[in-house]
């Protein structure tokens, strides 16, 4: 098992994967580590919907209501398995919506994370019709919940030589930390 840091400084998006996918106890297992993150009051405002086999046409059928399209579009089959990312904000006098969304959004970071460590190939993807009506009737989202975008999931393709198959470059970290004293 690789350190936290080896693991990230490792991690990349792979947007091209094949049929393989991890089963529905792979994704189990990695989402109660990915649920470890920092939650203020431990509200666990976060839910995941694994979208596999027709579900993805389904998806694609609700983001062609979104944009008024004839054709069902073929993004969500650019992958065997999709993980929603929802944020499901909790009622708190004390935990702001951005707060919670916050801990969504680290359990989805988390997840990917985990899922690239074990030798999948993750991509988290959006688009303008994330938040659209029918890809939440779509999902069965309630009234407080929205979609951060869904975890494309798959095999990883064999790297070719001198594409991609490198150490990532770690960022300049001076230009994004500055000191106050
Ligand atoms: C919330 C969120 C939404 C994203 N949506 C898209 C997307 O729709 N299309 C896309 O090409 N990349 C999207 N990305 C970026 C990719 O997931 C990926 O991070 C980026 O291509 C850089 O590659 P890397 O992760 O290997 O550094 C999104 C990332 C986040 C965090």
């Amino acid at each position: 098992m690789s350190s936290a840091r080896d693991a990230l400084a490792a991690r990349r998006s792979r947007s091209k994967v094949t049929d393989a996918a991890p089963s529905h106890e792979e994704i189990l297992a990695a989402a109660a580590v990915a649920g470890r993150v920092a939650d203020h009051s431990s509200l666990h405002p976060w839910r995941l919907i694994e979208l596999r086999g027709e579900a993805r046409a389904r998806l694609g059928e609700a983001i062609a209501r979104a944009e008024a399209s004839d054709s069902p579009s073929t993004k969500p089959l650019r992958a065997p398995l999709l993980i929603a990312i929802v944020a499901a904000r909790k009622p708190s006098t004390k935990v702001p919506h951005w707060e919670q969304d916050a801990v969504a959004s680290g359990v989805a970071h988390m997840l990917s994370l985990l899922l690239d460590e074990a030798g999948w190939g993750v991509m988290w993807r959006t688009g303008h019709y994330t938040r659209s009506e029918s890809v939440a009737a779509m999902h069965g989202l309630g009234d407080d919940e929205r979609l951060l975008g869904w975890l494309y999931v798959g095999g990883r393709l064999d790297a070719k030589p001198g594409k991609g198959d490198g150490a990532p470059k770690l960022l300049d970290a001076e230009r994004f930390v500055s000191v106050l004293d």
